[in-house]
């Protein structure tokens, strides 16, 4: 089973702790061993916004400040390297070709950003359609795609499975309003709908629930069904 699994910045690195990242490293290696191929994109967290707005603070176009939180992944991404054994390619992929041969290779791959105008959100989901995966894990700061932001609506209801259209959907109201999070972004909700990608969004501040979701379909937060896709099947059965 091939598996791509997008780490949020707010997840991996709300601050600068080597056992949150001991942790996500163990669970990724345990998915190794049981046989899964594993792609991980890695975000910038708060330390890619403070960066960026002090550059903002400096007058950066938004390009630039981009470019930054770019930088700022591929460090995340780094520790992530060094934390994980030497099953791993020891470089950031900054491009899914280069990702897409280490994965071949045998090795785990391990991207940040690649370009401006997007989060890497995006780049989890081309590179889960890039290396046909069979599963795209989101472990974010929430348990799923609610109705609103559970954050500040307390009325926000989960949804438990909504079909990637509705996920596009959902997303594109938040996206209207400036400055808000989405639990993925629009591009990425665009490209999970268009390549039929069977996604899961979990809350992966406890990283231990990523391993259940992938090898055997349980969690809590929110399967994106695609429209027209196969029944999800999982490794351990
Ligand atoms: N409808 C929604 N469903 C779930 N989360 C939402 C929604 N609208 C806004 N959010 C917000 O999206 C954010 C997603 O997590 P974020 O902190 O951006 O994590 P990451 O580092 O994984 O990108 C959360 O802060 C959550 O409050
Ligand atoms: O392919 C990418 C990935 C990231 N970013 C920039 O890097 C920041 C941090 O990325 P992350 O995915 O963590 O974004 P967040 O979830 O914090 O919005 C983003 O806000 C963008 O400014 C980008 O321009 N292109």
């Amino acid at each position: 089973m091939r598996v791509v699994i997008s780490i949020g910045g707010s997840v991996l690195a709300p601050d600068l702790d080597s056992e949150r990242v001991e942790a996500h490293a163990s669970v990724v290696e345990a998915l190794a061993r049981e046989g899964c191929e594993i792609g991980a994109v890695v975000g910038g967290g708060g330390v890619a916004r403070d960066y960026i707005g002090a550059a903002r603070d400096l007058g950066a176009n938004e390009v630039q400040l981009d470019q930054i939180g770019i930088d700022v992944t591929r460090i995340n991404a780094r520790l992530l390297i060094a934390a994980l054994g030497s099953q791993v390619d020891p470089k950031v992929a900054h491009d899914y070709e280069e990702a897409g041969d280490a994965i071949r290779r045998g090795d785990i791959s391990v991207m940040g950003g690649v370009m401006p105008g997007q989060t890497t959100d995006a780049v989890a989901a081309a590179f889960a359609e890039y290396v046909d995966a069979d599963l795209l894990v989101y472990a974010t700061s929430v348990n799923g795609v609610f109705s609103a932001d559970p954050k500040s609506d307390p009325d926000a209801t989960k949804f438990e499975e909504m079909a990637a259209g509705e996920l596009v959907d959902v997303i594109a109201d938040i996206e209207m309003s400036a400055g808000s999070s989405a639990p993925v972004d629009l591009l990425a909700a665009k490209l999970i709908e268009r390549a039929k990608m069977r996604t899961i969004v979990l809350d992966g501040t406890d990283p231990s629930r990523i391993e259940p979701a992938v090898l055997r379909g349980e969690h809590s937060g929110t399967d994106i069904i695609p429209e027209g896709g196969d029944e999800p099947t999982y490794w351990a059965q």
